[in-house]
């Protein structure tokens, strides 16, 4: 199964991420999201990062260029109508992605694949949203893309081994790692990573220690690269609080109940990083 042209749905932190990566291996990368001024933003994004690998001298000005002009804008998504895969990362949310996907699977040539960065979400029911589920896979990445090496590879009930051996060459190709894991909330990743994180939010709630104590504890004590409330700004407090309500429903076991605190942050839009206001102040 060859694979050439790839589309990348959503420019938030994520999609910007695969579509760079994908730019950057060669591929030509149509970037789709709902409005003009997003695509912006995660075309700047990339540009800043590439240009940052010029400065440092990893890049030649003219490869930059190359790289550049293989990405393409849409915020149309009838140009799937020529793309060879799908890769989605719009919002973690079940209505959005299987609304998409029902869609793409009209538009999308017989023999695209259509893969989902979902976090936590089944990859099986976002399949049953098409008839060609034997094509649809999960395939996720890590914050940031372009530097993290894993991509866990998430078969549906229906995905054909075809299909995983072209998601995991593609992986490959991307100088990427690829680890296949089975299709249950959270995955590995997040079925480990969130609770971790849910509980550091419990302890600040609590009032065991300050959040400054509390992500200092787990990088001098534990050697974690940024504390787990800088990992909760930096990956989105809606994308945790996601992740957790599906670890909730998806195992209806209380030990996954998210807390309070997560859910007040993202009543009042404070979502970390991207809005310049979490559990710290990005302002
Ligand atoms: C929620 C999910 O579904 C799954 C997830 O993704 S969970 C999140 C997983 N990610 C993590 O856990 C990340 C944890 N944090 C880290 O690993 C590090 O803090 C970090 C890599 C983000 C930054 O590393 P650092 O050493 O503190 O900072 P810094 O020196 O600025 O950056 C290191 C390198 O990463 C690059 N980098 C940092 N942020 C970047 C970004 N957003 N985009 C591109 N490159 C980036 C820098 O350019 C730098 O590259 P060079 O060394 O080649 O120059
Ligand atoms: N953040 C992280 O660390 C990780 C996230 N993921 C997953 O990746 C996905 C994206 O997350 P992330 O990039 O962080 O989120 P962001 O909020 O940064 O970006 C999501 C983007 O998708 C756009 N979008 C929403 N709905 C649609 C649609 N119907 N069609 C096209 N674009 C749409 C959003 O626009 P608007 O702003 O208008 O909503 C936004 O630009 C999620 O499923 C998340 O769980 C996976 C690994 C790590």
């Amino acid at each position: 199964m060859k694979i050439n042209r790839v589309m990348v749905i959503g420019a938030g932190q994520m999609g910007s991420g695969i579509a760079q990566v994908c730019a950057q291996a060669g591929y030509e990368v149509v970037l789709n999201d709902l409005k003009e001024e997003f695509l912006e933003r995660g075309l700047n994004g990339i540009t800043k990062n590439l240009s940052r690998s010029v400065e440092k001298g990893r890049m030649a000005e003219d490869e930059k260029e190359t790289v550049l002009r293989r990405l393409t804008k849409s915020t149309d998504l009838q140009d799937a109508k020529e793309v060879d895969i799908v890769i989605e990362a719009a919002v973690e949310n079940m209505e959005i992605k299987t609304k998409i996907f029902s869609q793409l699977d009209e538009i999308a040539p017989k023999h695209a694949i259509l893969a989902s960065n979902t976090s936590s979400l089944p990859i099986t029911e976002i399949a049953a949203a098409t008839k060609r589920p034997e094509k649809v896979i999960g395939m996720h990445f890590m914050n940031p893309v372009p530097v993290m090496k894993l991509v866990e590879i998430i078969r549906g009930l229906a995905t054909t081994d075809e299909v995983y051996q072209a998601i995991e060459d593609m992986t490959k190709s991307l100088s990427k790692v690829p680890v296949e894991v089975e299709d249950f909330p959270g995955f590995v990743s997040n079925r480990i990573l969130m609770p971790m994180i849910n509980e550091a939010i419990f302890t600040l709630y609590e009032g065991v220690a300050s959040k400054e104590a509390i992500d200092e504890v787990m990088k001098l004590g534990m050697n974690h690269p940024m504390g787990p409330l800088t990992l909760a700004d930096f990956i989105g407090l809606d994308t945790c609080l996601y992740i957790m309500e599906t670890l909730h429903e998806g195992f209806g076991d209380d030990k996954y109940r998210p807390c309070p605190l997560l859910r007040k942050y993202v009543k009042a839009g404070w979502l970390g990083r991207k809005t310049g206001r979490g559990f710290y102040s990005y302002e």
